[in-house]
C-alpha cells in the first residue's frame, strides 16, 4: 500500500524526520475468509460520516518546504503567482478542504423520568432542536436574564436521538463507523458532553436491564466478534501513543482481573455484582474484515480528576501493580479504616521516532498500564472494575454525579499474516470513548472547599477544550482564506510561512484532558461527540452553553484518514534498556524520594455496603485516599513538544496570551455570575415595589367605588327627597314610578327606592317628611359625603357648583307659590330672566303681570287635570309623581308670601339656600350679589344697581335690598321661598 503523506498542522512539531519511515509494500489483497454474522451497513437515513476515502493523492498543508508548487519569495518579495501555480494550488487546497469532515455532534435526549415536568427542548426534525427558556412563559424575572443566554433557541446537530431511542441504535448510528475505522487502522476519539444526570455515563457504559448496554460494551463485543478467528500472537506490544515493544512474560498472560484484595474486602459485593453483569448483554454485531490480517487488542482505563491523570486498572493484580493499600488501621482512625495510595501519571510528548509519518506529535499517558485481552468478556469485566474504582476514588463523596473524566483506550494492533515478525509493518489504531464529567457550573453545584475545587479542575479542562476548538477553528479559517486567495492568484496572498506565523498556538498544554486527546484534534482520526441533554430538570443555561459547544465543535475540521495511519519503527532496544520494562522505572522511583516527590493529597471517603436493598446488615468502611502527584519529567526524549520552536519570544508571548485568556474567560463568567445575582436581586425589589403598588392601587380604587356610591346615594336622596317636599310621604307604588321606557330604569329605580327606604329606617321617622317640613338640601349633602374623604376634598372645590345646585333644587322641591289671582308666580330662573330684560319699571310690572297670566294659564292647565288646586300647597300634588331626574324636573306650584314677612323671608332664604359667602365676627352676613340675585329672583346687575357698587352686601341692607325687591316686583309680592 503506498504511503500516505500527512497534512501539516498548526504545530510546531511540523519539521520531523521524513526520512525514517519505513514504507513496506502493502500485499496484494486476498480473498477475505470472515464469516461475519452480521454484516453491518449503514442505515440510508443516517447523515453518517463520509465514508473512508483512499488518501493517494493526499498533499501535505500548502508547506513550501514541502511543496514545489509555490514559488519561494525573491529578494523583491513574493513572486506573482503564474496560471499554472495558482491552478495548483486551488486544487490543492480543495483537495485539503475535500478531505477533511467536521467533527461528527449528534444530541441524544435523556427521557422523562419525572412524569410531572414538560420539556423545554422540541425536536423540529432529524437534526435540530429548539430550545426555549421554560422560565420565560409567565416568569418576569425572564425579562431579567443574563444577556449571554437567548430564551429560545434552535440547533443543528449531524443528527438528534429522540429519548426513546434504543441503545442498540444509538450504538449503530453513532459508533459502530468508529469501530470499523479503529479495525481498520483509523484512530477515533468519541466523547459525551454534557451536564450532570444527562445520561452520559447511561450512553457509555449502559444500564443493567436487558438491552441497556451502552457504546463501549457493545464496541467490545463487535470487535471481537470481528476479530474472531484473527488472533496475534501477542509477540508485540504498544507502548506511549504510537510505539512498539516486544511484549514480555506478563503480557502474554491475561490478566487475572481480580482488583487489590483490600478493595475486594471493603466492596465485595459490588465488585461481585459488577462481574456478574458483565454478560449480560451481548451485541451480535459483526463487521467483515480483511482476513489477511492479524490483530491483538489492548486495554486501558484512565481517569482525569482534579487536572491529575489515574490507572484506574491499576489495582488489577499482577508483579506492577502500584496501587498500595494497607488493612493496618492508622493511628486515632477507626478499625475498618483503609488508606489507599494512587500515585497520579505523567503526560508525556509522543517521541518523534515513534512515528515519523505523523506531523501531528500527540501525547500519552505514561505508565498507564494496558491489559491484552483475548475476549470481550475479559475486557467488560476490565471495564467494569476500572468504573468501579472510578466511583470508589472520584465519586464516592459525591455519590450523585461522576466529578472525573474517564476514558477507555482500545489499542488495536493490525498485522498482516505475511509480515508478522516485522514490528514495522503492525499498524496501530485507538479507539478513545470518553464520558466526561458534568459541565454544570459552581453556581449551580452550591460546592464548596474540595469540592468547589474539583468543579473548577472540571470547568477548567472542558474550558480549555472549548478554547482549543475555537482556535482550531479559527486557524482552519485563515489558512483555507489564504489557500483561496492563492488559488484565485490574488495580489497579496501569504507565503505558507507566514500563515504559520499567523497561526494561534492550539492551548492543548492548559489542561490534562486536552494534552491527551490533542492528536485526535490536531487533525489525526475522527471525532464524534454525543451531546446529551435532560430537557426535563432545571440547567436551561447549562444545556445553552453545551448547545453552543457542539456547534462549535461542528465547525472544526479533523482528518479522518483510513489506514494504514501509522507504521511503527523497529522497537529500540538499547543497551541498559530492556523492552517492556522502561514503563515501570517511571513513577515509583521518584515517589520514594521524598525530597522530590511532591505532597500527597490525602482525603477520605465513606463507603456504605449492604442495608436493606442487599438484605445484608448495612455496614461502612472509611477510605483514605492519598493522591499522589506526578513526577517531574526527567527532562531528554520526554521533553514537550517542541521540537522546532517558532521563537521563544513568541513563544512565550503565545503563552502570555492564552494565560491572559483564561484569565479573562474567569473574570467574564465572575461577572456573568455577578450580573445574574444583581438582576435576581433587583428584580425582587422590583417585584416588591409592583406589589405594593397594586395594593395602594386597589386600595384606592376601593375607596372611590365606596365615594361614588356615596354620592350617588345622596343624589338619588336628593332627588327622593325633592320630590316630596310638603307633604306626608307620597311614595307611588313602584309600577307607577316607573319610567316604561325602559326595564333597566324600572330597574334603577328599584334600587333607588329601595335606598330611600334604607336610609329612612335608618334614619327614623323624620320629622322633616313627617311634618312636611323642608328638607335641609345641604345638611343632607353634607352627611351623605361626610364620609368620604374624596367627597370632603372635593367639597372644597365644588361649593361653588353645589350651591347653584341647591338653587336649581330649591326651586324643584320648593313648589312656587301662586299668585293670588289664581297665576302662578315664575320660577327663579324664569323671573331672573325677565328681570334681566326689563329696562324699566312701568314694563317690569307689565311683564310681571305677563307672566302671571301666563303662569295661570299654566294652572289653568294644571287644575283641569282635576287637582284641587285651591287647598293648601300640599294637597296639590297628584297622589303619583313621578321620580324626577335632574334634568326633566318641572317647577312645583308655588307658595304665596306677604309683605308683612318678607324680610325673615328673605334673611331665611339666603340661610337656606347657603349663598352667604361668610359670616363675621360681628354675624353680620356677607352675600354676593349675584347670589342674592338669583335668591330674590333678580338680575345680578339689577341688584347691584340697587345697592351701589359694592359687591358685598351685609345684613344691614338687607331691609334695603328687599325695599328694592319689593319695587322690582311691583309691591305685590315677594318672589322668594320659604319655610
Ligand atoms: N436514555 C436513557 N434511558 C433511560 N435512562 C436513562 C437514559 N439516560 C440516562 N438515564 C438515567 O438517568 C440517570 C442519570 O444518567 P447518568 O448517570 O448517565 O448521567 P450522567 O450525565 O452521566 O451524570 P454525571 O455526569 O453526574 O455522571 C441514570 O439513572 C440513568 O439510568
Amino acid at each position: 500500500m503506498p504511503e500516505r503523506a500527512k497534512p501539516a498542522m498548526a504545530t510546531r512539531s511540523s519539521a520531523r524526520n521524513k526520512n525514517s519511515a519505513t514504507t513496506i509494500p502493502a500485499p496484494a489483497a486476498r480473498t477475505t475468509r470472515a464469516k461475519a454474522t452480521t454484516t453491518f451497513s449503514t442505515p440510508p437515513s443516517l447523515p453518517t460520516p463520509p465514508p473512508p476515502r483512499k488518501a493517494a493523492g493526499r498533499k501535505p498543508l500548502a508547506n513550501r518546504e514541502n511543496t514545489d508548487d509555490v514559488s519561494e519569495p525573491t529578494a523583491k518579495g513574493p513572486s506573482k503567482p503564474t496560471a499554472t501555480t495558482a491552478c495548483k494550488a486551488a486544487k490543492q487546497a480543495n483537495a485539503i478542504e475535500s478531505e477533511r469532515e467536521p467533527i461528527m455532534a449528534y444530541l441524544r435526549i435523556r427521557p422523562n423520568v419525572n412524569e410531572e415536568s414538560s420539556p423545554y427542548l422540541t425536536q423540529l426534525n432529524a437534526a435540530s432542536v429548539r430550545m426555549t427558556d421554560p422560565q420565560e412563559h409567565g416568569n418576569p424575572s425572564s425579562r431579567f436574564r443574563s444577556s449571554s443566554v437567548t430564551p429560545s433557541s434552535t440547533y443543528t446537530f449531524s443528527h438528534v436521538f429522540a429519548a426513546n431511542t434504543h441503545q442498540a441504535d444509538f450504538f449503530t448510528k453513532t459508533t459502530l463507523p468508529m469501530v470499523r475505522d479503529a479495525l481498520e487502522g483509523q484512530n477515533a476519539l468519541l466523547f459525551t458532553y454534557g451536564v450532570t444526570n444527562s445520561g452520559k455515563t447511561y450512553t457509555v457504559q449502559g444500564g443493567s436491564s436487558k438491552g441497556s448496554a451502552g457504546i463501549l460494551p457493545r464496541s467490545l463485543d463487535v470487535i471481537f466478534n470481528s476479530i474472531e478467528g484473527l488472533h496475534g500472537s501477542g509477540k508485540y506490544r504498544p507502548v506511549r501513543l504510537y510505539g512498539v515493544e516486544l511484549a514480555d512474560a506478563s503480557d502474554l498472560n491475561p490478566p487475572s482481573i481480580v482488583p487489590e484484595p483490600a478493595v475486594t474486602r471493603v466492596l465485595g459485593s459490588q465488585m461481585s455484582h459488577a462481574s456478574s453483569t458483565a454478560d449480560l448483554d451481548i451485541d451480535m454485531t459483526s463487521l467483515k474484515l480483511d482476513r489477511n490480517y492479524e490483530y491483538t487488542v489492548w486495554l486501558s482505563y484512565a481517569e482525569v480528576y482534579n487536572e491529575k491523570v489515574y490507572d484506574l486498572l491499576d489495582s488489577v493484580q499482577d508483579a506492577s501493580s502500584r496501587l498500595k493499600s494497607s488493612a493496618i488501621p492508622r493511628p486515632g482512625a477507626p478499625a475498618s479504616s483503609l488508606v489507599l495510595t494512587r500515585a497520579a501519571l505523567p503526560v508525556k510528548s509522543s517521541p518523534a521516532a515513534d512515528n515519523s509519518d505523523s506531523e501531528v506529535g500527540g501525547k500519552y499517558i505514561s505508565s498507564l498500564r494496558q491489559f491484552r485481552i483475548e475476549t470481550a468478556t475479559q475486557a467488560k469485566e476490565l471495564v467494569k472494575l476500572g468504573q468501579l474504582h472510578r466511583r470508589v476514588f472520584g465519586t464516592l463523596a459525591n455519590k450523585e454525579s461522576s466529578r472525573s473524566h474517564g476514558m477507555v483506550i482500545v489499542k488495536i494492533m493490525r498485522c498482516h499474516r505475511g509480515e508478522k515478525n516485522d514490528p514495522t509493518a503492525i499498524q496501530i489504531s485507538r479507539l478513545t470513548l470518553v464520558d466526561l464529567a458534568g459541565s454544570e457550573r459552581n453556581k449551580h453545584t452550591h460546592t464548596t472547599g474540595d469540592r468547589l475545587k474539583e468543579a473548577g479542575n472540571i470547568n477548567n479542562s472542558l474550558m480549555v477544550l472549548g478554547q482549543c476548538l475555537q482556535v482550531l477553528r479559527s486557524n482552519q479559517r485563515k489558512v483555507s482564506m489564504s489557500l483561496n486567495q492563492e488559488g484565485e492568484g490574488k495580489a497579496g496572498r501569504m507565503d505558507t510561512r507566514d500563515i504559520k506565523q499567523t497561526l494561534t498556538i492550539v492551548p492543548f498544554r492548559h489542561s490534562k484532558l486536552t494534552e491527551i486527546l490533542m492528536d485526535y484534534f490536531a487533525g489525526d482520526g475522527r471525532v464524534v461527540m454525543i451531546v446529551n441533554v435532560n430537557p426535563y430538570d432545571t440547567g436551561y443555561d447549562e444545556n445553552s452553553h453545551v448547545m453552543k459547544f457542539a456547534a462549535l465543535a461542528r465547525e472544526v475540521y479533523v482528518n479522518p484518514l483510513p489506514a494504514p495511519v501509522h507504521r511503527a519503527p523497529a522497537p529500540t532496544v538499547g543497551p541498559g534498556k530492556t523492552i517492556g520494562k522502561m514503563i515501570k522505572k517511571l513513577g515509583p522511583l521518584t515517589l520514594n524520594d521524598p525530597e522530590i516527590a511532591p505532597q500527597p493529597f490525602r482525603r477520605k471517603v465513606t463507603i456504605s455496603m449492604g442495608g436493606e436493598s442487599g438484605g445484608r446488615k448495612a455496614s461502612e468502611a472509611i477510605l483514605e485516599v492519598l493522591e499522589v502527584s506526578e513526577p517531574e519529567e526527567e527532562g531528554g526524549e520526554e521533553d514537550d513538544e517542541d521540537n522546532t520552536p517558532i521563537n521563544p519570544l513568541v513563544d512565550a508571548l503565545f503563552d502570555e496570551i492564552e494565560y491572559l485568556r483564561l484569565q479573562l474567560y474567569e473574570s467574564e463568567m465572575r461577572c456573568a455570575l455577578a450580573e445574574a445575582e444583581v438582576r435576581d436581586e433587583v428584580m425582587m425589589e422590583m417585584e416588591e415595589r409592583m406589589a405594593d403598588m397594586e395594593d395602594m392601587y386597589t386600595r384606592r380604587l376601593a375607596r372611590e367605588i365606596e365615594q361614588h356610591e356615596a354620592k350617588t346615594n345622596a343624589k338619588i336622596d336628593m332627588l327622593q327627597r325633592s320630590g316630596q317636599v310638603g307633604s306626608p310621604i307620597k311614595r307611588a307604588p313602584p309600577q307607577r314610578v316607573r319610567d316604561d321606557s325602559t326595564e333597566e330604569e324600572g330597574e334603577e329605580e328599584d334600587v333607588e327606592l329601595s335606598l330611600i327606604q334604607e336610609d329612612d329606617e335608618e334614619e327614623g321617622p323624620s320629622e322633616e317628611s313627617s311634618s312636611g317640613e323642608e328638607f335641609d338640601f345641604d345638611k343632607a349633602s353634607s352627611r351623605a359625603s361626610s364620609s368620604s374623604p374624596l367627597a370632603k376634598k372635593k367639597a372644597m372645590s365644588t361649593s361653588s357648583l353645589h350651591k347653584k345646585q341647591s338653587l336649581v333644587s330649591r326651586e324643584i322641591r320648593e313648589p312656587r307659590p301662586f299668585i293670588p289671582d289664581g297665576s302662578m308666580v315664575p320660577s327663579d330662573t324664569e323671573y331672573a330672566k325677565m328681570t334681566d330684560t326689563e329696562t324699566g319699571d312701568e314694563t317690569e310690572d307689565g311683564e310681571a303681570q305677563e307672566a302671571d297670566s301666563a303662569m295661570a294659564s299654566d294652572e289653568g292647565a294644571d287644575s283641569e287635570d282635576g287637582s284641587d288646586d285651591d287647598d293648601d300647597s300640599e294637597d296639590w300634588m297628584p297622589d303619583a309623581v313621578p321620580i324626577p331626574k335632574a334634568k326633566s324636573i318641572r317647577p312645583q306650584k308655588p307658595k304665596v308670601l306677604t309683605n308683612k314677612n318678607r324680610i325673615t323671608d328673605l334673611t331665611q332664604g339666603v340661610q337656606q339656600m347657603g349663598i352667604e359667602d361668610d359670616l363675621d365676627n360681628d354675624d353680620s352676613m356677607i352675600i354676593q350679589p349675584r347670589k342674592l340675585a338669583a335668591a330674590v329672583g333678580s338680575g345680578p346687575r339689577k341688584v347691584k344697581r340697587l345697592t351701589g357698587s359694592t359687591p358685598l352686601v351685609r345684613e344691614e341692607q338687607i331691609e334695603q335690598m328687599s325695599l328694592a325687591m319689593d319695587k322690582l316686583a311691583g309691591g305685590k309680592t315677594i318672589r322668594r321661598y320659604v319655610t
